[in-house]
């Protein structure tokens, strides 16, 4: 983690910085751990309301990246997407460390398109802390406020009182390398929040975690993000992060927002397959017919219990699709579609299946059931589920 005031938090490049001290802060002697890709310098103000207003374009030769941020004060926004869908590039961008080709970036009322890193009320924290390893923890964190023209002393009360905040008073005089991933987290993020930033930016603050450790820091960060009353910016993988740490989630896809939303919301009604896979469900699109019936564009169709008409989602998670080898008589599933089981892997404590067929979709089901039914690779099945089982939405 490290702040891109840059210069003025001075985190060190990852490639191994010269060793600032906490008297070394001279405005870009400290390095940038992320070089910024070239700006110019200037802060204009602008009449818009507090908190974040961006649309931030990158283009690059295989990339374009064009998305629409906006955050109020106190929020908590994770950006989420697949590998290569353009969230860090976001994230460099607010950041100053990449240079916008065009679209604008308002904090505050105050525009930063051309302000350089350094200068930008922003604080940054990155997947693998990036601390000063030769500092103290209480170094580090005293490394902003010396740089914004804090004393010594002052800069070390403040970074104390952080470190204490993080639950660290003990720690203080430990440098990175006697930290646990969890404790440098911790010191990363309160190097970010010792310098007052107006918008904090988490790059996968959890990435780098065990799994233990990271339920433990999760629901700490939570509570400090609770408490930040600036604008967060969370980029993550991780679904479970972004609903628990973000009040609103933008999922990017290809470098376009793809759904935005509060987490229950896109859990409930997801509109892209990579957003269906994340929360765990089934989905089609396709068109109601007659109110309950969605006739999907692949050809089967689907009974539902909601009645709308035009295009729609129809969603439903594998536990509500049961299986049976041969076809069942009399079931009071309307919807039954002949299958063939594509692949089956352990799902927590259920083996989940992956069907082809007239309809492909993911069935759970419990490790008895699938030994009862001898499933496995190229297995004739029909699957079925209740229209009651079903969610349809419009598209
Ligand atoms: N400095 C760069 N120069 C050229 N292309 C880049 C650069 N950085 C990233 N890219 C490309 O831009 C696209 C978006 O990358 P980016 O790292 O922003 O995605 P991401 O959503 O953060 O992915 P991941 O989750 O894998 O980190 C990718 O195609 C990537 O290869």
């Amino acid at each position: 983690m490290t702040n891109p005031h840059a210069a003025a938090d001075g985190a060190p490049p990852p490639q191994g910085p010269p060793a600032p001290d906490t008297d070394a802060c001279t405005g870009g002697a400290g390095g940038n751990p992320h070089p910024a890709e070239g700006r110019a310098a200037t802060t204009h103000p602008h009449p818009t309301t507090h908190g974040l207003h961006a649309h931030l374009v990158v283009t690059r030769p295989a990339f374009h990246l064009d998305i629409t941020l906006t955050a109020a004060p106190g929020e908590v926004v994770a950006l989420l997407g697949p590998n290569g869908a353009g969230k860090t590039t976001a994230l460099r961008a607010l950041a100053g460390l990449t240079p916008l080709t065009t679209g604008h970036l308002h904090l505050d009322g105050t525009e930063l398109d051309r302000t350089p890193p350094e200068s930008r009320p922003v604080g940054v924290v990155f997947q693998d802390y990036l601390l000063f390893p030769h500092l103290t923890a209480l170094d580090n964190v005293a490394f902003g406020p010396r740089c914004h023209g804090a004393t010594k002393t002052d800069a070390r009360t403040q970074a104390a009182a952080w470190l204490d905040r993080m639950g660290l008073t003990e720690h203080a005089g430990v440098k990175p390398r006697r930290l646990s991933g969890g404790q440098a987290q911790r010191v990363a993020l309160a190097r970010a929040l010792a310098t007052h930033p107006r918008l904090l930016l988490l790059d996968e603050p959890l990435a780098a975690l065990d799994a233990r450790t990271r339920l433990d820091v999760r629901s700490q960060l939570r509570r400090h993000l609770a408490e930040f009353e600036a604008v967060a910016v969370l980029v993550t993988h991780d679904p479970l992060d972004a609903m628990v740490l973000a009040d609103r989630l933008i999922v990017i896809e290809d470098g376009r927002v793809v759904q935005e939303g509060t987490p229950a919301d896109i859990a409930r009604h997801p509109r892209t397959d990579y957003i269906a896979h994340l929360v765990g469900l089934n989905l089609y699109r396709g068109r109601a017919a007659d109110g309950h019936t969605v006739e999907l564009a692949a050809g089967p169709v689907i009974t539902t219990t909601e009645d709308l008409a035009g295009d729609v989602f129809v969603a439903f998670p594998p536990s509500a699709v049961t299986l049976f080898r041969d076809r069942p008589t009399g079931a009071s599933a309307r919807n039954l579609w002949r299958c063939e089981v594509a692949g089956l892997e352990i799902h927590g404590d259920q083996i989940r299946a992956d069907l082809t067929g007239e309809l492909s979709l993911a069935a759970d089901l419990t490790t008895v059931a699938a030994a009862e039914l001898d499933l496995h690779p190229g297995a004739p099945v029909w699957a079925t589920v209740k229209a009651a089982q079903t969610h349809a939405y419009p598209a």
